[in-house]
């Protein structure tokens, strides 16, 4: 575990610039009676995410807001934590609701240029990073809620499948799935998991050898998402199904979270470093580099 306190580091350097007190994101202003003073509010943000708790209903909104697409970046993956963490540790927050502030797209995964042309070193922060981002996602205390408002692939997908409950947007152009073995990549064992615990495992081994993207309406009937909704009530419907889940006494619905999650972490803290090394030798292959360039190529070629 020599390199985890690099992480450490990059989470100690980054600075959390605290906003107003009293944000407008999420239409705060507009749900409140006239009259009567906002509740209060505490909102902070960092280069690519925007949270804002509000300390009535004790409901975070988490936005990512990484243009173009919110890859999953070392640092936007290091700002996730740092929020998260701040988040976990507030007394007043028992809920958080993740969303994209940028148009149609929810996270396009990880960032490939992070996984390609780097050094070993790299590689290795890149992955503790993300494991990182999972260990702290899949196993918070916290009601945790995926607003997915735009496609949501791979790593995309991962943050919707670590959550608690998953409200996606009714579009069928946007979809959602691990779509790894499209771009010659194997998701790992931990995403495959997570996978698993929400579809089951026949959906899951089948979608992960297809490497299958799944338009909203699809992903519906098998469970990879809970409900959709039109994109204006999306927001509404978040805090309704949060209110239900905050309804509940948080040490019971903890103490159940954790048991249901608790080997599927346990395997990844278990084996950490190993899975760090087999993500280096892996992604340093030179026939998976030429398969990401590749990908990556495509992805230009269909602007033009
Ligand atoms: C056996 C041992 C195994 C051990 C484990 C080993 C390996 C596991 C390894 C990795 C697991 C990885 C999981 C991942 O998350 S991989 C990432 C997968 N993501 C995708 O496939 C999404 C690709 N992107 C898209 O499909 C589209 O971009 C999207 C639908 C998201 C948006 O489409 P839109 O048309 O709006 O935008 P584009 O023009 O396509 O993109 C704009 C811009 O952004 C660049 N880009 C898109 N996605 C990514 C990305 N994930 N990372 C980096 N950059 C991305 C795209 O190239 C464009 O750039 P530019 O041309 O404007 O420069």
């Amino acid at each position: 575990m020599a390199a985890v306190p690099t992480l450490a580091r990059r989470i100690a350097r980054s600075g959390v610039r605290p906003l107003c007190r009293w944000p407008l994101a999420w239409g705060r202003a507009a749900r409140q009676p006239p009259g009567l003073p906002l509740a209060p509010c505490r909102a902070f943000s960092n280069n690519k995410i925007l949270v804002e708790l509000d300390e009535s209903s004790g409901v975070a909104m988490m936005k990512f807001k990484s243009p173009p697409v919110n890859s999953l970046s070392l640092d936007f993956l290091t700002e996730f934590c740092i929020s998260l963490e701040k988040l976990e540790n507030d007394r007043a927050c028992r809920g958080v609701i993740f969303a994209s502030a940028v148009p149609r797209i929810f996270s396009s995964g990880l960032d490939i240029t992070e996984m390609s042309g780097k050094s070993m070193e790299h590689y290795a922060e890149f992955w503790r990073a993300v494991q990182e981002m999972w260990l702290r996602l899949y196993g918070s205390n916290m009601v945790t809620i995926a607003a997915v408002n735009g496609s949501s692939p791979a790593g995309g997908c991962l943050v919707a499948l670590s959550c608690d409950y998953r409200i996606m947007v009714e579009n069928p152009k946007f979809s959602i799935g691990l779509n790894e073995a499209q771009l010659g990549i194997v998701a790992p064992f931990w995403f495959k998991d997570t996978f698993v615990n929400v579809v089951g495992h026949r959906i899951a081994e089948r979608s992960l050898q297809l490497g299958s993207l799944y338009p909203a309406p699809e992903a519906l009937k098998f469970g990879l998402v809970d409900e959709l909704v039109p994109e204006e009530k999306l927001q509404e419907k978040a805090m309704a199904v949060m209110a239900q889940w905050l309804a509940l006494p948080d040490h019971a619905r903890q103490l159940t979270k954790s048991m249901m999650r608790k080997a599927v972490l346990d395997r990844l803290v278990a084996h950490r470093e190993e899975d760090v090394q087999n993500f280096v030798s892996f992604i340093s292959k030179e026939s998976i580099q030429k398969s990401l360039r590749m990908y990556m190529e495509m992805l230009k070629k269909k602007k033009s």
